[in-house]
């Protein structure tokens, strides 16, 4: 059940080199990795008849500092700066998790129409104090390692209200957070959110609450044919296998209100309050549309024996209250339902598995047994409405 760090490696090599559907041009960012260090945003130093060194391109900004985005509101990002010295896997905070040294920066002009979004990484200048005032500017992105995206239905009737947007960059795992009773566990969510980390080659880990209230047998039959990791927790849970499981890595936190998700951060980060408090200072106000905040775990020593593994970020999402899957192909769907895959292999070419696809051989194939029909049912409500209305 539970992963391993080899494991996870090769799923970090098989996203950089495979294509991924429909998205050429990241496909294309992803091929010219091996220059991202010097692309469109260095100058080019002609080399001149001096004794000037002859390297022909140099970045612009050589003492540019690294840092990870934990929050975005009304156009300013709120960086913290990474230890230099821990500077690997995800990055350490300088001044340590309980008081990182909290960065707020704008775009520089040129970084053009480049997005920037929580859990990515970037590199300041300017004013990096982060004192009361002082505004950095991020003059490179580092590429991204994946993308989390989802179909924005806040607005469903204009075209901007439907757009495709990027949740979070760097995402390794999705944690979905889902209570076994108040609120009951609804497992179209669950389903949705599969789809969505499946898609963006994120690995899912299901993080069933309250199980004080409630057996997670009928979840977890539900999703008996899936390899799916999982966590049972209750209040006196002991919280090392989850944090375990979260170290060294980013992960990003969905679930619906009331699930017991700022119970569980709360838990897993002591200094959050503090943390989240400090950027909600700066602008989590009323008006803004911050929809995350990443938030370093504490080194797992304070669990346990230390094992040696840098502690990770736990990204939350209180914003996103649904996930919509537009972006999608239908083929794509597919993959969070790895169990009627094999239904499948009958199918007419270019079936849309559908009910309206009379020939589609998936019905019979369940019908006989090899899968769950609510599994079905679920796979054919996601294809009818993608959009995330609905659960
Ligand atoms: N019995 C039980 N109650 C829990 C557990 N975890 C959280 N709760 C309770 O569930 C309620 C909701 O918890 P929150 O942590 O506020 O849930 P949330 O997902 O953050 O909800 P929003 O703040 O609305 O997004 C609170 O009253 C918690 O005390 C649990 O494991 N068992
Ligand atoms: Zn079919």
């Amino acid at each position: 059940m539970v992963s391993d760090g080899g494991g996870r490696q090769r799923t970090v090599a098989a996203r950089r080199t495979g294509p991924r559907h429909g998205r050429g041009a990241t496909e294309g960012v992803e091929l010219a990795g091996k220059r991202r260090e010097y692309d469109e945003e260095d100058v080019r130093i002609r080399p001149g008849r001096s004794s000037r060194p002859r390297t022909r391109t140099r970045p612009r900004h050589e003492d540019a500092v690294p840092a990870f985005v934990v929050s975005v509101a009304r156009g300013r990002y709120i960086c913290v700066l990474i230890d230099l010295d821990r500077d690997e896997g995800p990055g350490v905070p300088e001044g340590g998790t309980d008081a990182p040294a909290l960065v707020t920066a704008m775009r520089a002009r040129e970084l053009g129409r480049k997005s920037v979004v929580v859990g990515d990484r970037v590199f300041l200048v300017g004013d990096t104090t982060g004192r009361d005032g002082a505004l950095a500017r991020i003059v490179r992105i580092d590429e991204r390692r994946s993308v989390l995206r989802r179909t924005a239905d806040d607005d469903e009737t204009t075209a901007e209200g439907r757009l495709e947007r990027v949740v979070v960059a760097n995402a390794d795992q999705l944690v979905i957070v889902s209570s076994l009773a108040d609120p009951p566990p609804r497992t179209g969510f669950i389903d949705r959110c599969l789809v969505a980390a499946y898609d963006a080659n994120i690995s899912p880990l299901l993080c069933l609450t309250k199980s004080d209230l409630a057996s997670p047998a009928e979840v977890l039959d539900y999703y008996a044919e899936l390899d799916l990791r999982y966590v049972l927790l209750r209040p006196d849970a002991d919280l090392a296998e989850l944090r375990q499981l979260l170290g060294d890595r980013i992960s990003v936190m969905v679930g619906h209100s009331g699930v017991g998700k700022s119970t569980l951060v709360n838990r897993l980060v002591p200094a959050a309050a503090r943390a989240v408090g400090t950027v909600s200072a700066i602008g989590r106000g009323r008006h803004t549309s911050t929809s995350a905040v990443a938030l370093h775990l504490p080194p797992l020593s304070a669990d346990g024996p230390d094992r040696g593994g840098a502690a990770g970020w736990i990204i939350d999402t209180p914003g996103i209250r649904s996930f919509g899957l537009a972006h999608v192909s239908a083929n794509s769907l597919l993959h969070g339902f790895s169990d009627l895959v094999e239904g499948t292999v009958d199918c007419p070419p270019n079936c849309e598995h559908t009910a309206a696809e009379a020939e589609c051989a998936l019905p019979a194939w369940v019908a006989a047994g090899h899968a769950d029909q609510r599994r079905l049912a679920s796979y054919r409500r996601l294809l009818a409405s993608r959009a995330g209305e609905t659960e």
